[in-house]
């Protein structure tokens, strides 16, 4: 079964972006098939797997969630990008920017990307929506559309005000569209291990929020070498397949891998004892 996963925090430069490339990457990796969505107006995810000037491109995403809102039909694979590395992608572009403001009149307005998804998730294991850094409607969208939410976090300020709004807004997607959505749980990114200052951020995150959400084991070190991918057009495993990032986002995978499984033996511990 297919998992859609959105990258949410309306904070921008947490490391969103990134954490799509090498997620899906890493997914990709091992051996998962890997739809990446780049549903930012800035394109960057487009652009961060070297496909320069996003914004050229004939075929986009607002290319195809305009024909969902037209209920015009198209085929499933239509616009979407090969990728060396083993992923496939529909990029984004500044065309989203007009869509999200017509999105605002139109029916259903909540759930067109959703009915893109619903389209092509079937060829994957795994979609990744990579979303906007604001909780409008594209964002709303990409909620509506997953299965659960990756919330990363740089580790470079106090979170909490910014976490708090965005976890009212999950919870009233699950309250009023998508009953099913879930927190995996949140990434701390950018991670200064030589001050006091960002083990300070993990355990003030861990302590206030780990009993809600799970905060993942594996924390994204701060490296000059992860700046540099986006500008390379690669993943960070082809970028610096030794450094700390790689080890570090090769973890974190095997952690959202891991996820599907705790939950399915939850399931069957909880029908098991429900006999
Ligand atoms: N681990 C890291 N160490 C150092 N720099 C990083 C790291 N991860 C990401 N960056 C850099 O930080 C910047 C912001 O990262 P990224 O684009 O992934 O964030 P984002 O949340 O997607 O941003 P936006 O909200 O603008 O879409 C980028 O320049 C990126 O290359």
């Amino acid at each position: 079964m297919t998992k859609v996963i959105a990258l949410a925090n309306q904070k921008g430069g947490v490391g969103k972006t990134t954490t799509a490339v090498n997620l899906g990457i890493g997914l990709a990796t091992e051996g998962k098939k890997v739809l990446l969505v780049d549903a930012d107006a800035q394109g960057n995810l487009t652009d961060a797997l070297g496909y320069r000037e996003p914004d050229n491109l004939s075929i986009s995403l607002a290319t195809l969630l305009v024909k969902n809102m037209l209920e015009e039909s198209y085929p499933p694979q239509k616009g979407i990008l090969h990728h060396p590395e083993g992923i496939d992608l529909m990029p984004g572009n500044i065309e989203l920017s007009a869509v999200e403001v017509s999105l605002v009149n139109t029916m259903s307005r909540e759930t067109i990307l959703r009915s893109y998804i619903d389209k092509v998730k079937k060829d994957y294991d795994y979609v990744l929506i990579d979303c906007m850094p604001s909780l409008g409607m594209l964002t709303i969208n990409a909620l509506a559309a997953a299965d659960s939410v990756i919330i990363p976090v740089q580790a470079h300020y106090l979170p909490a005000k910014g976490m708090t709004q965005l976890l009212q807004t999950i919870s009233r997607v699950r309250r009023q569209i998508n009953p099913k959505l879930l927190v995996d749980g949140v990434l701390l990114t950018m991670v200064d291990n030589r001050t006091n200052f960002a083990k300070d951020i993990s355990f003030v995150l861990r302590r206030d929020y780990g009993d809600k959400l799970r905060v993942f084991q594996t924390e994204i070190p701060l490296s000059i070498r992860a700046a540099e991918t986006s500008a390379k057009g690669k993943s960070i495993y082809k970028h610096d397949p030794n450094g700390q990032v790689a080890e570090a986002y090769a973890a974190f995978t095997k952690e959202v891998k891991g996820i599907g499984k705790e939950r399915r033996q939850t399931r069957q511990h909880q029908a098991d004892h429900s006999r």
